[in-house]
């Protein structure tokens, strides 16, 4: 794969907050929210408007649905796919309790405890249980995981505590100083869903059914299996999951979807690699999942965030790991939106969540803007950029060190080290100092990029730390360019 494809790979994961969508207006599409409410038809309840004039221009179109449906207890009609799952729960008596559906189809969702539940309560994993619903064929490759499951990974010493900000409700604040690449907190997720349900069922007006009223009855299906998944919960963890912020309450969303929405960390597709390395190219890779954790899913948001939160497979957990030094009393953050876009697009991503951003990018958007438009036209692939330096001597010896420390120092600025080109720039100035034979320099900058890639790949580090051996002179362009020693 080429390297700069894997880049961007890890670029996707920058923003760890799951999309997970919620409830839009059937006929603009625009989300609801605090500030604009969105109503259910009168008649059926069953699809959202944000006023009038939306509801207006759907009516042709929405007509037989509507008739079809008033009267009827639209929003606690399971679908068979649920009745399937439930079906599945109730007849649970084996032990470990797995009601495992044997599915045919292996994309079929199936409802599992991993690591396994005991009845015998004792018996289960000291780290938790997570409830899931996932494709059938996932279980096999994370069950088959050497050692699984892996102990949780730990912090060196407790760092974190849940405190109230004012203006962002409960959030996450360091209780000691923390160090760029240290894990924070790790935590098994109370659930994991897909992000996406896709009906399997034909709403009942069928093909005259617009794509928003196949969308809401995904939605209602959704929440339908939400309870199923909660009430295979231990009380107090469906206790943890009924107490976290729902910021969709006025969209229409049910309860349980609106939590899913507000809280879920996408797993992202970093972690399979490992376990099912063609995942990319397989056709029943077609479900992105989604968790929702106790405590990590309380860590507020901001533009330029501090920390990054990962799902660590061997373990079957999510990991908060800093990207840059927090001090004791600084709030952790992490991003729930692209971050190099221009505030208003920002904002428009995040107004589904209820606030208004108001980090310091937020706060002066002229300046921000520029730097982040700087930050997103930039693309530098370590290895070619080094293979072009040094195939051509008329290129300064300092060329590519002052363009790498600008870019960062630029990317420092903007609070973006998590973003995937500043271990990108950092690995440029890890293998300059390769090339010139700096053995020391090119410690301290692979230390850096190890921090952040940690931060990616919870234990072990994403495919950047490949090109960076831990001994210098293993390094493929070791003393390359003597002649350009000493620059940094
Ligand atoms: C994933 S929850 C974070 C935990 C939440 N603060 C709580 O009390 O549980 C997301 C919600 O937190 C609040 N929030 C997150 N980041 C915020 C920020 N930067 N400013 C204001 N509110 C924020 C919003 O209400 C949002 O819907």
């Amino acid at each position: 794969m080429a390297i700069i494809s894997r880049l961007q790979r890890s670029r996707d994961s920058a923003y760890t907050m799951s999309s997970v969508l919620a409830n839009v207006c059937s006929q603009c599409r625009e989300p609801g929210g605090p500030d604009k409410p969105l109503k259910a038809c009168a008649s059926c309840k069953a699809v959202y408007y944000c006023g009038k004039e939306c509801q207006k221009k759907q009516w042709k179109a929405h007509k037989p649905f509507c008739r079809e449906w008033t009267g009827t207890d639209f929003h606690i009609k399971a679908t068979e796919a649920i009745l399937r799952l439930r079906k599945a729960f109730e007849d649970t008596d084996a032990v470990p309790v797995d009601p495992w559906v044997r599915a045919d189809d292996p994309k079929e969702i199936i409802l599992t405890s991993l690591p396994a539940r005991f009845w015998d309560e004792s018996l289960n994993d000291p780290d938790g249980v997570v409830e899931c619903a996932i494709p059938a064929w996932m279980k096999e490759p994370i069950c088959r995981q050497p050692g699984f499951p892996h102990p949780v990974p730990s912090s060196a010493s407790p760092a974190h505590e849940l405190v109230d900000i004012p203006g962002s409700g409960i959030g996450m604040r360091a209780t000691r100083p923390i160090t760029a690449g240290d894990i924070i907190y790790a935590e098994r997720p109370l659930a994991i869903l897909p992000v996406k349900w896709i009906s399997t069922n034909v709403p009942p007006n069928g093909e005259f059914a617009t794509y928003e009223e196949w969308y809401q009855y995904a939605m209602i299906e959704r929440e339908e299996l939400l309870k199923v998944v909660l009430a295979r919960m231990a009380p107090e963890n469906q206790a943890a999951y009924r107490a976290l912020a729902n910021s969709h309450k006025c969209d229409g969303s049910s309860p349980l979807s609106g939590v899913l929405c507000t809280n879920s960390y996408a797993l992202g597709m970093d972690p399979w690699f490992d376990i099912v390395p063609d995942i990319a190219e397989r056709d029943e890779y077609q479900t992105t999942l989604c968790g929702v954790c106790e405590e990590l899913s309380r860590i507020n948001h901001s533009c330029g965030p501090n920390a990054k939160v990962s799902f660590h497979m061997p373990s079957f957990s999510f990991v908060l790991t800093a990207v840059r030094d927090i001090p004791v009393g600084g709030e952790i953050t992490v991003s729930y939106c692209k971050l190099t876009v221009p505030t208003s697009e920002r904002q428009k991503y995040l107004a589904p969540y209820g606030f208004t951003c108001t980090c310091k990018a937020c706060s002066s958007p002229n300046i921000s803007d520029t730097r982040r438009a700087t930050i997103a036209a930039s693309r530098q692939d370590p290895e070619d950029a080094i293979r072009a330096w040094l195939s051509n001597k008329k290129l300064a010896k300092d060329h590519l060190i002052k363009d790498s420390l600008q870019m960062m120092q630029l990317l420092e600025d903007e609070g973006l080290e998590v973003n995937w080109r500043y271990k990108g720039h950092a690995a440029v100035l890890a293998m300059v100092c390769a090339a010139t034979g700096q053995r020391k320099n090119y410690l301290q900058a692979r230390k850096k990029v190890m921090a952040l890639s940690m931060a990616c790949v919870p234990g072990k580090g994403c495919w950047l730390m490949e090109l960076l051996p831990e001994v210098p002179e293993h390094q493929e362009f070791w003393m390359k360019r003597l002649h350009a020693r000493m620059l940094l």
